[in-house]
């Protein structure tokens, strides 16, 4: 479980993180979401220590990453995967050598184990026979599960994605989507995703984290948020009027009422 507590960060006299306290559920795929600038991405960066706080602690497991030293700090990185916006792939480098990095980079692993190892993962994501290939060769789906490959190569027991579906198109989304959920529960994994799509929400929301300018507003899981009375949230989650009708309908239905044509 990773918990944060009274986090607060500000960039000069602007607070971007404003005593938010939250809990990051042990393998389950956690959602922190929230509209453009609300904070996010570095309650994030803070999460995984490329940020430090101003205020506040961040505890994995119990122990306190912020003021950590480096040597324990580090222990503590190696069980942490990530999933990059962009990808971020290296170009010259094949899928193979992608994946491979980070065990080139924290293992002593011999060559064979190592490339034993890459074609596990990369058969997990269903990418066989894709080894030799340059970035430039694969679709922007096939980048991601290349980069979710690397994510959890080293068995990470928590994993960080930054808007895994950027860029992508609605199917291709799910198919990510549906393997990040896969995954965190095969190896039970504590997942976090930072996130505006809202068919992520639902189809994969186990527990979900709404930020609204710097301040957490709401905590729950999918199965909740369609009925929060939040206005915030309600026009964050139902920003189209399809989605309001939809939200109208089901409510309806829950009170066991046949819904007015
Ligand atoms: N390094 C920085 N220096 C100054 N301000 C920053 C820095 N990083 C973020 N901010 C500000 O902090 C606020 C929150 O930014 P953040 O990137 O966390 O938002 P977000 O919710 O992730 O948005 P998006 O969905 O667009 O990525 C914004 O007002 C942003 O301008």
């Amino acid at each position: 479980m990773i918990e944060v507590k009274n986090l607060r960060k500000s960039f000069g006299d602007k607070l971007v993180i404003n005593d938010v306290s939250a809990v990051m559920q042990s393998g389950k795929t956690n959602l922190i979401i929230g509209t453009s600038g609300s904070g996010k991405t570095v309650l994030m960066k803070i999460m995984v220590g490329l940020m430090t706080p101003d205020v506040g602690e961040v505890l994995y497991e119990g122990k306190n990453i912020v003021d950590m030293e480096e040597k324990e700090l580090k222990e503590i990185r190696t069980q942490i995967g990530m999933l990059f916006q962009g990808s971020a792939l290296f170009d010259s480098k094949t899928v193979e050598e992608n994946v491979m990095f980070p065990l080139d980079m924290f293992t002593k692993q011999s060559k064979a184990d190592k490339r034993k190892r890459v074609t596990e993962v990369l058969s997990r994501v269903n990418l066989d026979g894709s080894n030799k290939k340059f970035p430039s060769e694969i679709s922007g789906g096939m980048k991601k599960r290349v980069a979710l490959a690397r994510a959890i190569v080293l068995n990470p027991k928590y994993l960080f994605c930054d808007e895994p579906n950027s860029g992508l198109d609605p199917q291709t989304s799910l198919v990510i989507d549906k393997l990040i959920k896969e995954i965190t529960l095969e190896y039970n994994i504590t997942t976090v995703i930072n996130t505006h799509d809202m068919n992520t929400v639902m189809e994969s929301g186990d527990h979900i984290v709404y930020m609204h300018k710097g301040n957490k507003r709401w905590e729950g899981s999918n199965k909740e948020i369609v009925f929060s009375d939040d206005q915030e949230l309600n026009n964050f989650i139902f920003a189209s009027d399809f989605l309001k009708k939809a939200k109208e309908m089901s409510m309806i239905e829950a009170q066991g009422q046949s819904p007015k044509r």
